[in-house]
């Protein structure tokens, strides 16, 4: 994806010479027409038979105008799929290239689980899957860059004027590869996590995979079951096998780098049921 060059140098919003805002408009339309129908279908409805089955209703009922839902829906479902898949993705790959991680979760999940399918009421006995959840997103942030912030105000950061109104990207990939922040920083470990007080709630920013402040990620709650009870299922439930003649350690761990952090070549296994 080519980036906007307005996001560096704002004087040029709006003239959309690269013509992306005019693809994100054809995007977004052709977006909303999947779900437009379902939205009109409902508003015909009559409020006696809205029993709030599901969100929609909820939001009808509450009074959103059509076009508030359909801003909504969007932000839901670009915001909240991919992240969650990309750091699904990412963690799998990290754990066919590192074999021992793998067996030590295994062993966990062994140890809590028995013979049982992973439910989401065993999350929190499982530290260990939580730490190699965490060690993923701190390597493969899926929104490497974060979302774009505002300065209210003019501020120094670390001896950087930063002017009011600028905007603002925060490099989060680079900061969890920091060595002088994270031991031998570009090793999957997630050990490091087991006697670490860091978390996703943005309040040390050594860590903020999710965000920070009154923009943090509103999805987290969900992503942060999602993704554990995802992967805990695939590890769990299935052996995996690199297909060919592929060996883990040549696995490429290339990455496309633009606002979100997707694998360059898709990860291809073979599962087999475990018994
Ligand atoms: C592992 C999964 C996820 C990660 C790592 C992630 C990360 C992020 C980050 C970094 C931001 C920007 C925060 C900032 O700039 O301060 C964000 C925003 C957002 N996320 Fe997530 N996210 C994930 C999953 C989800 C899910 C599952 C949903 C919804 C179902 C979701 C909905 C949103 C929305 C709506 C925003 C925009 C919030 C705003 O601008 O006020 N995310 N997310």
């Amino acid at each position: 994806m080519i980036p906007d060059l307005s996001d560096f140098y704002p004087i040029l919003t709006g003239m959309d010479f690269q013509g992306i805002q005019k693809k994100r408009d054809e995007i977004v339309k052709n977006f909303i027409t999947i779900w437009d129908d379902i939205i009109k279908e409902r508003w015909k409805q009559e409020s006696s038979i809205f029993g709030q089955r599901d969100f929609l209703d909820a939001l009808i009922k509450e009074g959103f105008t059509n076009d508030q839902i359909n801003q909504l829906i969007l932000d839901l479902l670009l915001a909240g799929t991919d992240s969650s898949s990309m750091v699904t993705e990412w963690a799998m790959a990290e754990l066919m290239r590192n074999q021992d991680v793998l067996h030590k979760l295994r062993d966990e999940l062994k140890r809590e689980i028995g013979t049982e399918m992973v439910k989401e009421s065993h999350l929190a006995h499982l530290p260990y899957l939580e730490a190699c959840v965490k060690e993923t997103l701190r390597l493969y942030p899926p929104g490497p860059l974060l979302i774009p912030h505002r300065a209210l105000q003019t501020c120094q950061v670390m001896g950087y004027t930063i002017p009011k109104d600028s905007k603002i990207l925060v490099n989060m990939w680079a900061i969890g590869r920091d060595p002088s922040i994270f031991n031998d920083p570009l090793r999957f470990k997630p050990e490091r996590f087991l006697d670490s007080s860091l978390d996703f709630k943005g309040t040390n920013f050594a860590y903020t995979p999710f965000g920070a402040g009154r923009r943090v990620c509103p999805g987290q709650p969900l992503a942060t079951k999602q993704v554990p009870l995802i992967l805990a299922s695939l590890v769990h439930s299935f052996d995996w096998f690199l297909p060919g003649s592929i060996k883990s350690t040549e696995l490429d761990m290339n990455d496309h780098f633009a606002i979100t952090l997707k694998k360059k070549q898709p990860l291809q296994l073979i599962p087999k049921g475990r018994k």
